[in-house]
């Protein structure tokens, strides 16, 4: 495998096609179904009608760290709060410590390639922070605005590197990643904003106001790729993609990696405790 860091310093983004096998790819969707297969939402429902159900939202989001837990599509659910289509056409994603509790994500989300990969970008002690099995479900698959992932994953210095998996084609009609290609560096790679938490409290913090690429302009590209394809990306590149209006869905998976030797901003979201330290590839 030849990792161009030339390109990637240049652009902030690395597409490597066929990185991942259709067997390994197949293994993890067919993971993510049982799990989500398991999952009964009880009172997991994003119903915004009173603070006290609000509340239950926000402790399951912000206590799923070292968990492993479902997260439903804004749009799955009719006026009412019921789900309008099945469950596992329903989920967003699953998230975030599949990587280390299962042992299929486990298998996937470790091994020589990827450890070649971080080390080739400069991250000699990796850190994985994060995974999330990301469904875009046909139809109702949302938006993810444009953003930044070190708003989520803050170190000092700023070392966060994105492993974006294609499990199935992406395609403009189902979803793909758009990316502004070198908007990691220079005047436009400043951190806009910054998700910190205080105990049961977690918000957006503005930290600088240099707008986003504007929709359909000449500074964002789209990533069209095949399943089995990796995106590594740099935690300044802004990315964005698009509601899932086509009948196929866009599964991906991606992990969220900083390097040891930086400091991890006590004031980010995720924290990991002595039960379930942070560990590498
Ligand atoms: O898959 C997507 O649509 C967005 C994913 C993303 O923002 C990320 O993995 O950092
Ligand atoms: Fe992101």
């Amino acid at each position: 495998m030849t990792v161009d860091t030339a390109r990637y310093a240049e652009q902030g983004f690395l597409v490597i096609p066929g990185f991942k096998t259709a067997a390994e790819i197949a293994a993890l969707r067919e993971r993510a179904l049982q799990i989500v297969d398991g999952f009964d939402p009880g009172e997991q429902r994003p119903v915004f009608t009173t603070e006290e159900q609000q509340r239950h939202v926000d402790d399951y989001f912000l206590d799923s760290g070292d968990q492993v837990r479902c997260f439903f599509e804004e749009e799955a659910f009719d006026a009412e709060g019921r789900l309008r289509v099945p469950k596992e056409l329903a989920i967003n994603k699953i998230g975030h410590a599949m990587h280390d509790l299962d042992p299929v994500f486990s298998r996937f989300s470790k091994g020589p390639a990827l450890r070649e990969v971080a080390a080739a970008l400069g991250l000699t002690r990796p850190q994985v922070w994060q995974s999330m099995f990301i469904f875009k479900q046909p139809g109702i698959g949302g938006e993810v605005r444009w953003h930044q992932d070190a708003s989520f994953f803050e170190s000092d210095p700023i070392t966060v590197t994105t492993f974006w998996f294609a499990l199935e084609d992406a395609t403009l009609q189902n979803g793909c990643l758009w990316a502004e290609p070198g908007g990691h560096r220079g005047a436009r790679g400043v951190l806009r904003e910054r998700f910190v938490r205080e105990g049961r409290k977690a918000w957006m913090e503005q930290v600088d106001a240099t707008p986003w690429p504007a929709a359909d302009s000449k500074e964002a590209v789209p990533l069209e790729v095949e399943a089995g394809s990796l995106v590594v990306f740099h935690g300044l590149l802004p990315h964005y993609s698009a509601a899932n209006r086509s009948e196929k869905s866009r599964h991906a998976y991606t992990l969220h990696v900083t390097d040891a030797a930086s400091h991890y901003s006590p004031r980010n979201w995720l924290q990991r405790g002595a039960e379930l330290p942070v560990q590498g590839f």
